[in-house]
């Protein structure tokens, strides 16, 4: 999707720090342990990774965003209303400015920031809840696993354009999806959820043992509450056919399970 229509479109940086955001709205959490609470949604533009499922096309793939200046996202955060506040992208982490963002809104909102979990951010910058998504071996593109493919475009055959630009990630996205230490740093500093999206029930032994990792490199305890499972779907039809598996998956491994409520609900419209 484009830019949102209620971002300012200044096609190139302002003067200071600045933020390439590809939409800024108010909805509700729709995921995790904080779901149904109203929350700011600002998604900064640009990845560090290229899951061939991502529900953020146009933050990865194809990067779409205005610069706005951190002054007016705060501002804009502020006239919106809701306290909570969840900081997402794209990859949040990659622009140090994101860490300004959340030195300007601490104190008056809670802060979520939804991570991959491969950057650490500067001690002492305020996080309420760091909301990880750790990418499994099942998010890697391929030449078969490609962005349309996920958004259902065409007649199910990746077109050579779509297979050879999945296939120029696929090396890098593997080579940085996973860094224990990175993780490990995040769930001791910060109150935390490990968020995996799951395709099936192949993707278990690669969550129990990633959980095992975390766990050991880590002073703190990450109990199995702490650990979500999430299914993979960009629409409500998607999310049908992943749903019921997940949720058995996690009664059965007794991890907890979270919904896509702004799917079921919104299905995969922008701004929701
Ligand atoms: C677009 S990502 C942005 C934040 C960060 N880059 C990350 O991946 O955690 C926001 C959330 O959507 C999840 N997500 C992306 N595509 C998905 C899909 N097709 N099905 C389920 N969850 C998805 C991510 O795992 C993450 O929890
Ligand atoms: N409603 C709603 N809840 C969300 N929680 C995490 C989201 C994200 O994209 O990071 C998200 C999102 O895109 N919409
Ligand atoms: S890490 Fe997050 S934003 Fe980046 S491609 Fe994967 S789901 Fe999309
Ligand atoms: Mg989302």
């Amino acid at each position: 999707m484009p830019v949102s229509d209620d971002v300012d479109a200044t096609p190139t940086a302002p003067e200071g720090p600045a933020l390439p955001i590809n939409e800024l709205f108010a909805s509700l959490q729709g995921e995790g342990r904080l779901v149904g609470v109203p929350s700011t949604f600002v998604r900064t533009s640009g990845c560090n990774l290229r899951c061939w499922f991502c529900d953020s096309y146009h933050t990865s793939w194809e990067p779409t965003h205005a610069w706005m200046a951190v002054d007016e996202v705060a501002e804009e955060v502020r006239a919106r209303g809701p306290d909570h506040v969840v900081l997402t992208g794209g990859e949040p982490t990659i622009h140090g400015e994101s860490f300004d963002l959340l030195d300007r809104l601490a104190g008056d909102h809670h802060l979520t920031v939804e991570t991959n979990g491969t950057v650490v951010p500067p001690e002492g910058t305020p996080i309420d809840l760091a909301s990880i998504s750790p990418k499994l071996a099942s998010s890697t593109p391929t030449p078969d696993r490609t962005p349309e493919a996920a958004r259902e475009i065409g007649d199910g055959d990746a077109s050579d354009d779509d297979a050879d630009l999945a296939s120029d990630w696929t090396e890098r996205h593997e080579e940085n999806r996973i860094n224990v230490d990175a993780l490990a740093t995040l769930v001791e500093r910060y109150e935390s959820q490990l968020k995996f999206v799951v395709t099936g029930r192949e993707d278990m032994s690669e969550i129990v043992d990633l959980v095992d990792r975390v766990r050991d490199a880590a002073s703190v305890s990450v109990p199995d509450d702490e650990v979500l499972l999430m299914p993979e779907g960009q629409t409500r039809e998607q999310l049908a056919e992943t749903r019921t598996t997940v949720a058995e998956l996690a009664a059965e491994y007794g991890f907890r399970y979270t919904p896509r409520i702004h799917v079921d609900i919104w299905n995969d419209a922008p701004e929701t």
